[in-house]
Order: structure tokens, then C-alpha cells, then sequence
């Protein structure tokens, strides 16, 4: 994790990517799908704490503006995520607004939302984005994670992790392990993308060596 002086050039040793998040539980979670792959031997992703403005508009709009962002903080291709948690019942709030909706209400008034409503269903979107440059357009890798709203439950006090069962489960997000949760969370759909987006841009630097 730590910051290498290589230039990223044709054969100068890895990629250097930087990944911009306050959240250690993302980073965690993002380096426990990336380890371990042949992508760590192609790239270095260091982590960067900037505090970013997050634009109001739809989940898309919003990560591509953060990357975009990002990208003028750092000297390398930037690397953002945004994650959304949307009740269908309601129309698919709080979505990319639920971070200030759990700072607020807390894991169990999250649930007492949807108090009034029969259809406790939910998915969790991540979005990964990506952007090489300040001039560059940026690029999105989405996953979503479909579930049910239930009263918190497990130990692990990650987010909203306690209130969220996924579909065709009988445990949350907290109840399971990492691993258990990387193979069908809305991060580990968003980083299969990613990877082999990554993945295409070694080979090619690969090939023209
Ligand atoms: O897998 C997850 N399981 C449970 N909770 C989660 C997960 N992933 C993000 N979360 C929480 C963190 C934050 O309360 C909100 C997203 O807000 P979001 O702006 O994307 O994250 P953030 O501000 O913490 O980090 P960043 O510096 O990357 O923007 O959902
Ligand atoms: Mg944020």
C-alpha cells in the first residue's frame, strides 16, 4: 500500500493506480478481492484520503463528477466508489443519499422507514469509477446486490451491513464473512467489471513491450 516513485511507464515495473476513499472498510474490502489475483503483480494501488464534494443527482452523475475530481488531486489515474442503498418502496431512496440517511437515523431508523410499507425489498448499487487523467472521461463499473430490509442483525458494524440480507439468504451482510460477501455483493459485481477492465489494459501495455 505504500506510494512507489516508478513512473507506471512501458516496463518500469507496475501500474500505479491511487484510490480515493475516507472509507477504511471499502478499502478493506477492495483489497481482499484484488490480493491475491494476477492483477497485483501489474498494478500498485495506493489510498489517498481527499475529501470530496459529492454533487446531489443520480448515482451515475454524482461518480463520475467525483472521479473527475479526484483526478486533479493526484499524479496518477484516479480510482472512486460510490455506493447507493435504494428501498424500492420508496422509489429507490435513500440510494446515493444514504450515508447522511445512516449518520442521521442509525441502522435500526433505517428500517422503521419502511415501516409503512409491505414491500421491504432493496438493492445495493456500487459504482467503481474510474478516470486516467483531469481530462479524461471517466469510466463506471456497476454492481448491484438485491435484498430485503430487515432489523439489524451480526456483528460486523460495517455501514448498513446489519440491515441488509440479500436475496436468496438468511443471514446479512454482517452475519457473513468477508469472503461469503465479496462473492455476491454489489462491491464484488462492481470489481469483476473492473478487474478485467484492468486486466485488458496490462495485456495491452503487455503487448506493446
Ligand atoms: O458494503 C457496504 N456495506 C455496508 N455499508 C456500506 C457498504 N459500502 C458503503 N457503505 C456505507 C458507507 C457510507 O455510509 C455509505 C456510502 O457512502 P459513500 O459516499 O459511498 O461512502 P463514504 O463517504 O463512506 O466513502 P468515500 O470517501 O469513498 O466517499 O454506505
Ligand atoms: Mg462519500
Amino acid at each position: 500500500m505504500e506510494s512507489q516513485q516508478s513512473s507506471g511507464a512501458a516496463g518500469e515495473g507496475p501500474i500505479e493506480l491511487t484510490f480515493i476513499t475516507g472509507n477504511k472498510k471499502k478499502l478493506e474490502e477492495f483489497l481482499s478481492i484484488m490480493e491475491g489475483t494476477e492483477l497485483a503483480t501489474h498494478y500498485k494501488v495506493t489510498n489517498k484520503e481527499v475529501n470530496l464534494d459529492e454533487l446531489q443527482g443520480d448515482a451515475e452523475f454524482i461518480a463520475k463528477r467525483k472521479v473527475k475530481e479526484a483526478a486533479k488531486h493526484v499524479s496518477t489515474p484516479a480510482i472512486t466508489e460510490d455506493v447507493s442503498l435504494c428501498f424500492n418502496a420508496l422509489k429507490g431512496l435513500p440510494g446515493p443519499y444514504i450515508k447522511c440517511f445512516l449518520d442521521k437515523l442509525g441502522r435500526q431508523g433505517l428500517h422503521n422507514l419502511l415501516a409503512a410499507y409491505e414491500d421491504k425489498t432493496a438493492y445495493a448499487q456500487c459504482i467503481y469509477a474510474y478516470c486516467e487523467s483531469p481530462d479524461s472521461e471517466p469510466q463506471l463499473f456497476v454492481g448491484k446486490c438485491e435484498g430485503t430490509i430487515v432489523a439489524p442483525r451480526g456483528e460486523n458494524m460495517f455501514g448498513w451491513d446489519p440491515i441488509f440480507q440479500p436475496k436468496g439468504y438468511d443471514t446479512t451482510f454482517a452475519e457473513m464473512d468477508l469472503e461469503e460477501k465479496n462473492k455476491i455483493s454489489h462491491r464484488g459485481k462492481a470489481l469483476e467489471q473492473f478487474k478485467a477492465f484492468l486486466e485488458a489494459k496490462a495485456n495491452k501495455r503487455v503487448k506493446s513491450e
